[in-house]
């Protein structure tokens, strides 16, 4: 397998009795980058991430995790995989230094690197408190330190920041960008759309267990074909006194592919003398909903 791999999955099938959570779905993360698994409830996600665990053999399919094949391997843990699950719950009653000692304890790591971890997530001045006194941005902060106690080369995060105000939020985007930047990669499962956005390089959408679409971002955008806007102070009447502007003018603004995208730039900065305008690229919400879409009216057709 490429050395540059985090992760290789190819033909993933998987039942459970008869029914089919995953059908025919391949992808490849590379170490460093980050990649939004997408789809709506039920999609099979977590059946996904099961198997990249190893907690869970596909039906059909081989999936290579960091150059392994989770059946070579004696121990769960000879691979540096970092998961923290949906909700994650610990026992309350411990402190958030007790129980990062325990799963550090399990995973074979030195106590130094809990008093590090502890003190990188801010949290020091809790660290002998029970669980329960925690706020959910801080019992959040705990899960995501269990989850790289191991200085993961993949990491896998189910929903991190559900429930976080937007300060925790960009904290562990930040510490994610921190961890990509040394190579680790990253498979971020989340409904929110917009707070990902910016922070990967790759997506993979997921319906009913069929892999609907995948790439970068600009791939996504440029196969769904979903215009770029561009608006501006009175665009209508600058369209009016320049007819050729006129095609590509609906709901306020002007509507561009990649193909008119510089003609009609050229068109508005030099014919037009317009030079105060914005340009909006679809975001990931509306290609989301887009393949969602086309999906549902792939399915009614056939
Ligand atoms: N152990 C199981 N036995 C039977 N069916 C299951 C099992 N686990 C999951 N499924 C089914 O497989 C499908 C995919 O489930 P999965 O949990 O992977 O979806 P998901 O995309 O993670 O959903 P969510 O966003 O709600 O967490 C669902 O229809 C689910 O009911």
């Amino acid at each position: 397998m490429n050395p540059c791999l985090a992760v290789s999955a190819r033909h993933i099938s998987h039942q459970f009795a008869g029914f089919s959570a995953l059908n025919d779905v391949s992808f490849e993360v590379k170490r460093g980058q980050t990649m939004a698994l997408l789809g709506h409830n039920g999609a099979g996600k977590s059946t996904l991430i099961k198997i990249l665990l190893g907690l869970l053999k596909p039906s059909e399919g081989e999936v290579i995790v960091l150059g392994k094949n989770h059946s070579e391997l004696k121990q769960r843990n000879e691979l540096r995989i970092g998961y923290l699950p949906e909700n994650v719950s610990f026992y309350d009653k411990l402190t958030g230094k007790e129980i990062l000692s325990y799963f550090a304890a399990l995973k074979r790591v030195t106590k130094p690197r809990v008093s590090q971890l502890i003190e990188e997530f801010g949290l020091e001045y809790a660290q002998d408190r029970a669980l329960k006194t925690y706020s959910k941005g801080m019992k959040q902060r705990l899960g995501f330190a269990q989850a790289i106690l191991c200085e993961p080369e993949l990491l896998l995060l189910d929903e991190p920041t559900v429930g976080l105000d937007p300060v925790a939020s960009q904290f562990l985007y930040g510490k994610i960008d921190e961890l990509k930047q040394q190579g680790c990669g990253v498979i971020v499962c989340t409904h929110e759309l917009s707070l990902i956005e910016n922070n990967i390089d790759i997506a993979l959408i997921l319906a009913k267990g069929e892999s609907l679409a995948k790439g970068s971002l600009a791939e996504l955008r440029q196969n769904s074909g979903l215009k770029t806007r561009l608006t501006a102070p009175n665009l209508a009447s600058w369209v009016a006194q320049e007819p050729r502007l006129a095609a590509y003018y609906a709901d306020d603004a002007l509507q561009l592919d990649a193909e008119s995208k510089s003609q009609v730039l050229q068109l508005v900065m030099s014919e037009c003398q317009v030079f105060d305008f914005s340009l909006t690229q679809p975001a990931l919400a509306e290609i989301y909903h887009f393949y969602m879409s086309q999906n549902k009216q792939t399915q009614a057709v056939s």
